[in-house]
């Protein structure tokens, strides 16, 4: 399977400029990440606050441009801040705030709006609207106005917008943050049949280890760098080095953490409750 993302020690700083607009500090918020996903793949990027996911997910699409170091995105060579036009057909970027992201009054016609801007003919357009809106199971609002719409209708409307756009890879950037149990488990769903059905890239930025393991893969970056990379299982066996850098495990994997300090011969890779249930039950059976 042919890359998708590459990065090669990857680095990136803000400048931050006093009154006179004269450098007066610099924020490191990317120290030589390399990251390589495959196209196809489903990513998880976990990492507290400010450590440097954003930052990461916003060269994958263009808005920032590498300090030093190399990053290809879908062939395209992102290393000095030109093609990154090219790579916006490509890649498309779900954000936190389903809000801030509609921009029509009725929902075909926001969707409507990120092929048009490609210039793509308008008859292809009404094509792509439908198939997006249906693709997110919302043929029933088409004509609706977004206000009318739950903080996980809108989110998903914005994913039809994306999708209209025909990327190869879609970030989500906390997408799921704003939304109550019931959004979430849609906009997830919805992440999980883009990928499944259409291949299309997933990198999902996100906080709930809940939805991490449902990735095929997880990176965890910390103060701008890659701390860790494997599939759920791999990378949630590091219990103690997770939460040292202030992040959570899943409750099942630190329940069985705690179980195997207790001295109970239990695979510390469970991930799910029901894994957990079934190995104590086995365990008890045994004795
Ligand atoms: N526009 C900016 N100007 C200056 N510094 C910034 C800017 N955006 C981010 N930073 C700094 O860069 C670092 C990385 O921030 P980034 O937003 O990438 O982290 P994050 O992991 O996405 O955080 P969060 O989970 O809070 O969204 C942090 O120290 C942050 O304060």
């Amino acid at each position: 399977m042919k890359n998708i993302v590459e990065a090669k020690d990857l680095t990136f700083e803000y400048l931050i400029h006093d009154d006179q607009g004269k450098v007066e500090d610099t924020i490191i918020a990317l120290d030589h990440i390399n990251v390589t996903i495959k196209e196809g793949e489903f990513v998880a990027v976990l990492g507290h606050n400010g450590s440097g996911k954003s930052t990461f997910a916003k060269h994958l699409n263009g808005i920032l441009s590498p300090k030093s170091g190399m990053l290809w995105v879908n062939n395209i060579d992102l290393s000095n801040g030109e093609h990154i036009w090219e790579v916006r057909k490509d890649v498309g970027m779900v954000f936190q705030n389903p809000d801030n992201q509609i921009v029509a009054t009725i929902v075909e016609e926001d969707v409507a709006f990120g092929p048009e801007n490609l210039g793509v003919e308008p008859s292809e357009i009404r094509k792509r609207v439908d198939e997006a809106i249906h693709t997110v199971e919302m043929d029933d609002y088409k004509r609706v106005s977004p206000n009318q719409l739950s903080g996980g209708q809108k989110q998903r409307i914005a994913i039809a917008g994306v999708i209209a756009m025909q990327p190869k890879c879609i970030i989500f950037d906390e997408s799921t943050a704003m939304l109550d149990p019931i959004g979430r488990s849609q906009v997830m769903k919805t992440m999980q049949k883009l990928n499944k059905e259409q291949g299309i890239t997933i990198i999902h930025i996100t906080h709930y280890m809940q939805e991490a393991i449902l990735a095929d893969r997880i990176i965890v970056i910390d103060e701008g760098k890659v701390l860790l990379s494997g599939s759920p299982k791999e990378v949630f066996k590091n219990v103690e080095e997770i939460r040292r850098i202030g992040l959570d495990v899943p409750d099942s994997t630190y329940l069985i953490y705690l179980l195997r300090q207790k001295g109970y011969d239990l695979d510390p890779t469970l991930l799910t409750t029901k894994e957990v249930v079934d190995a104590i039950w086995q365990l008890k059976s045994n004795n």
